[in-house]
C-alpha cells in the first residue's frame, strides 16, 4: 500500500475502518509488526457486553469471546479492565475455561483486583472500611433526595454503585444524586466514579490507567490497543497516550454510544458499540490469520 500514514493489511481494512489518526494507524501497524508483543485490553460493560437496564443481566456479546479466542494465540496478552469485580466480569463474560484464553487477565475494580486464567485465582485487596459505612447510610441518603424512585443499588462487595438507568428520569436522578453521593463518599474516605447512569462509591488509589500501564510494563508490550466506552476509561486513554510518548504503539478505540461523548473525541477509532468492537476483533483475527503471521 505505502502512504505517509503507513500500511495496514487489506484483510483488516476490508472488515473494519482504519484509525483516523496517524498515531492510531501507527499503533495498529506496530501490532501487526509484532503481534506477539501486543497487549489488547478491553472494558467490559458497553464494550464487550451490551448495556442493559439490570447490571446483573449484562453478558458478553455472543461473538465477543469466540473472537477473543481467535485472537489471543497471536498476541502477548488479552485483558479485560473493568469497574466490575474481577470474578463478576469472568462470570458474566464466560471467560473461564476457554482453551485459547488460558493466558487471559482480568483487572477488576478499576485494577485493584486481578484474575489470571492460568491459575483461576482472584487477588483482591482487603475491604475498605468506608464501603461498609456507606452501605449502611445509603438507604437514608437516597431517601432524602426527591425524584430518585427506581434508583437501584448494586453492592459490588468492595464498592457500592448507585444506578439511575431505571429511574423515571435517569439523567435527572443522576444529576440530583451527584452532590449527595460525593459528600457521602468523602465522609468515608471513598471516591465517586461517575459512569453511564451510575455513580460508584469506591476506594481511591487505583484507576484503569495505572492498571493498564502496569500490565503493559509487566508484559513488555510494544503496542497497546485499548477499547472503552465510559468516563472511567479516560484514565486508560491517558495511559496509552503516555506509553506512546515512550515509543510504545497505541490504538485508542471508543465503543460509541449516545450517552458518553468524551471518549469519541479522543479516540483514534470509533466503532458502533459492542457490535463494532466485535467487528474490530474479527478484523484483527482475520488479518493475523490462523498461523500467526499477518495476512495481507
Ligand atoms: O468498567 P466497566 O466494565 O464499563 O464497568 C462500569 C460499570 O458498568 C456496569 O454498569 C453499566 O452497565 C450496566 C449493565 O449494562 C448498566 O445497567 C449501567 O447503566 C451501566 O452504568 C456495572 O453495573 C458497574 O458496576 C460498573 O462499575
Amino acid at each position: 500500500m505505502g502512504s505517509d500514514l503507513g500500511s495496514l493489511p487489506p484483510s483488516f481494512t476490508r472488515r473494519c475502518p482504519a484509525p483516523l489518526t496517524p498515531a492510531g494507524r501507527r499503533g495498529l501497524e506496530k501490532l501487526f509488526e509484532q503481534p506477539g508483543r501486543a497487549l489488547l485490553a478491553l472494558d467490559f460493560d458497553g464494550v464487550l457486553a451490551p448495556i442493559v437496564p439490570d447490571p446483573e443481566r449484562a453478558r458478553a456479546h455472543p461473538d465477543a469471546v469466540p473472537a477473543l479466542a481467535r485472537l489471543a494465540p497471536h498476541l502477548a496478552t488479552v485483558a479485560v479492565v473493568t469497574g466490575r469485580p474481577a470474578a463478576t466480569a469472568v462470570e458474566y463474560g464466560g471467560l473461564a475455561g476457554v482453551p485459547d484464553l488460558h493466558r487471559m487477565v482480568v483487572l477488576g475494580a478499576y485494577g485493584a483486583e486481578r484474575w489470571d486464567a492460568a491459575t483461576g485465582a482472584v487477588e483482591a485487596p482487603p475491604p475498605h472500611p468506608g464501603v461498609e459505612a456507606v452501605r449502611e447510610e445509603l438507604p437514608r441518603a437516597l431517601a432524602a433526595v426527591p425524584g430518585t424512585d427506581g434508583v437501584h443499588v448494586e453492592d459490588k462487595g468492595g464498592a457500592v454503585a448507585v444506578h439511575t438507568r431505571r429511574a423515571a428520569e435517569p439523567a435527572v436522578a443522576f444529576a440530583r444524586l451527584r452532590e449527595p453521593m460525593a459528600a457521602l463518599a468523602a465522609r468515608h474516605g471513598l471516591t465517586v466514579e461517575p459512569g453511564r447512569m451510575v455513580l460508584e462509591l469506591r476506594p481511591p488509589g487505583m484507576d484503569k490507567g495505572r492498571a493498564l500501564t502496569d500490565l503493559a510494563r509487566e508484559t513488555g508490550a510494544t503496542s497497546v490497543v485499548y477499547a472503552g466506552d465510559d468516563l472511567g476509561d479516560l484514565a486508560a486513554f491517558a495511559a496509552v497516550d503516555a506509553l506512546r510518548s515512550e515509543g510504545v504503539g497505541g490504538l485508542l478505540v471508543c465503543s460509541g454510544s449516545d450517552e458518553v461523548r468524551e471518549l469519541a473525541d479522543r479516540a483514534d477509532l470509533v466503532v458502533d458499540g459492542p457490535d463494532g468492537v466485535v467487528a474490530l476483533l474479527e478484523a484483527l483475527a482475520a488479518a493475523l490469520g490462523p498461523a500467526g503471521a499477518a495476512e495481507v
